[in-house]
């Protein structure tokens, strides 16, 4: 039996699901992780269902027994259901082509009211609502995670700051900073400040329009766009919003064509008053390819960064995570993780996800000792862990010049050939992606570390010297 979805007839298998698992799941777990999930498409005897994040899909996949039981109560011939991020969903990445935004619009996904977002009260395939014809739905694109809210923020010395600022122009947006540009390190919390930034705006005003995007999804949207011929609705679809929440701006750099819409975009939202919110892992001056107007423009407002949080403040994000998955997490645990896990609060996370699942599969209580046999290797990975920061520091000094040089344009062969070796261990000694590598190189585009690598590659063949210096470099790294 084939239950290929014919969106106007099928009735919606996950809905029925979903309302078997409202019944067996907690109010806040619904709300949370299950209410925001959409029917992507069936196939063969596999549910295919769309999260809005890998966080979300995390958690889903935990629900795997509950849902093999509701689909047995239900009598359905489905045998499994996947979750899967816009990125990795096949139906998504259509509408993407097609010109559309990545996640679930309200046509796509034969969503029943009440559970999930709200409907523009359009009838699917009706002629308003092709993206070509009418503004776009924002209500069904603003991609805010439910989880990222004001509530959810723990505020400590480091953030505090950020965290007024962002409460101060969700109440009075475009009237208190406008742009408000947030900054900080990896895994900070810029990104979950600037989605509650959005809910909290959503709530005061219920018919706002609210975009959240990375710079990336952005530069994407606009290629795709320019080669479709589709630029003028790409320009009424951003300059539609009423708050912009554009992330990773650094991003931008060396683009220049994207840095340009960007520029006309902001500048229609800020001349009538929408308000724009930017995040960046640097401030404003420390972003050299990108263009001195617009920069000048990301100082027009306010600059709050976002420092790492300190030891108490990370014992009181471990207690209010492990509050909201419904479980009690002793002080000595909480402190024992937040002085182990240095490096940021994602991380953090990742270790308290971790050790309540080990602890539920092994049906034992969370105690000081189960937490130390749980997260000793993640913990010896964190101690032993080689960062990009670490190879560029190990490099400079090798290499007797400063860590800020390799990150600067400068084309000599001086600073080319450190920044190259640096970039060749980067991609061998961390799991960083390419472009993660770019960017903490001062925003390098992908294909010069790729360039950078295969240089390396070429020279290591014939070259004692370099070898040697490799060979040196790695041994301090690893020590
Ligand atoms: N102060 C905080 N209170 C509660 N949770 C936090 C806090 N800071 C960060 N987090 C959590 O840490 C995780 C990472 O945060 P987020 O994605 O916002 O970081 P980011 O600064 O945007 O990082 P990146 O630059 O990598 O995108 C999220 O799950 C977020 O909820």
């Amino acid at each position: 039996m084939s239950f290929a979805p014919s969106p106007a007839l099928a009735p919606n298998p996950w809905v029925r699901i979903l309302g078997a698992l409202e019944k067996k799941v907690t109010r806040h777990s619904f709300d949370a992780c299950l209410k925001p999930t959409r029917f992507s498409h069936a196939s063969g005897t596999t549910l295919f269902v769309r999260v809005p994040s890998t966080d979300i899909q995390e958690t889903c996949d935990r629900y795997g027994d509950i849902i093999q039981e509701a689909m047995e109560s239900l009598e359905m011939e489905f045998q499994e259901v996947k979750f899967v991020t816009p990125e990795q969903d096949p139906a998504a990445a259509r509408l993407r082509d097609d010109g559309g935004f990545a996640p679930m619009p309200a046509h796509a996904s034969n969503a029943p009211q009440g559970i999930g977002q709200r409907s523009n009260g359009q009838r699917p395939g009706s002629p308003a609502s092709s993206a070509q014809q009418a503004r776009f739905d924002w209500n069904s694109a603003a991609q805010l995670n439910p989880r990222y809210t004001f509530d959810g923020f723990v505020i400590g010395n480091g953030n505090q700051f950020a965290r007024a600022a962002a409460g101060a122009v969700a109440e009075r947006p475009s009237k208190a900073y406008n742009p408000l540009f947030l900054y900080g390190g990896v895994g900070m919390g810029k990104t979950h400040l600037m989605h509650a930034i959005g809910h909290e705006m959503k709530m005061r005003m219920p018919q706002s329009s609210i975009c959240y995007v990375s710079s990336e999804k952005f530069t994407n949207e606009m290629i795709n766009s320019l080669r479709n011929d589709r630029m003028t609705s790409f320009r009424d679809k951003f300059r539609s919003v009423d708050l912009l929440l554009i992330d990773d701006i650094q991003f931008l750099a060396q683009k220049e064509r994207t840095q340009e819409e960007f520029f006309h975009t902001f500048n229609a939202l800020h001349e009538s008053m929408k308000q724009i919110v930017i995040a960046s892992d640097r401030p404003p001056k420390e972003l050299p390819e990108i263009e001195d107007r617009l920069r000048s423009r990301f100082e027009w407002g306010l600059i709050a960064d976002i420092q790492p949080p300190d030891l108490e403040t990370k014992v009181a994000i471990l207690q209010k995570k492990a509050e909201s998955e419904q479980t009690t997490l002793p002080i000595d645990v909480a402190l024992f993780i937040a002085s182990n896990v240095r490096t940021n609060v994602r991380e953090l996370e990742g270790a308290l996800v971790r050790l309540i699942a080990w602890c539920g599969l092994n049906g034992m209580e969370i105690t000081l000792p189960t937490t130390q046999q749980c997260l000793k290797a993640f913990i010896d990975t964190q101690v032993r862990k080689i960062t990009i920061e670490s190879i560029q520091r190990s490099v400079a000094e090798q290499f007797g010049m400063r860590v800020a040089e390799l990150k600067q344009k400068n084309n000599s062969r001086s600073v080319v050939v450190p920044r190259q070796i640096a970039m060749y261990l980067a991609k061998q000694m961390t799991e960083a992606s390419l472009p993660e590598i770019g960017r903490q190189f001062g925003g390098k585009h992908h294909t010069t570390v790729m360039h950078s690598i295969g240089k390396i590659d070429e020279l290591k063949r014939t070259d004692k010297d370099l070898n040697r210096t490799l060979n040196k470099l790695m041994e301090t790294l690893n020590s």
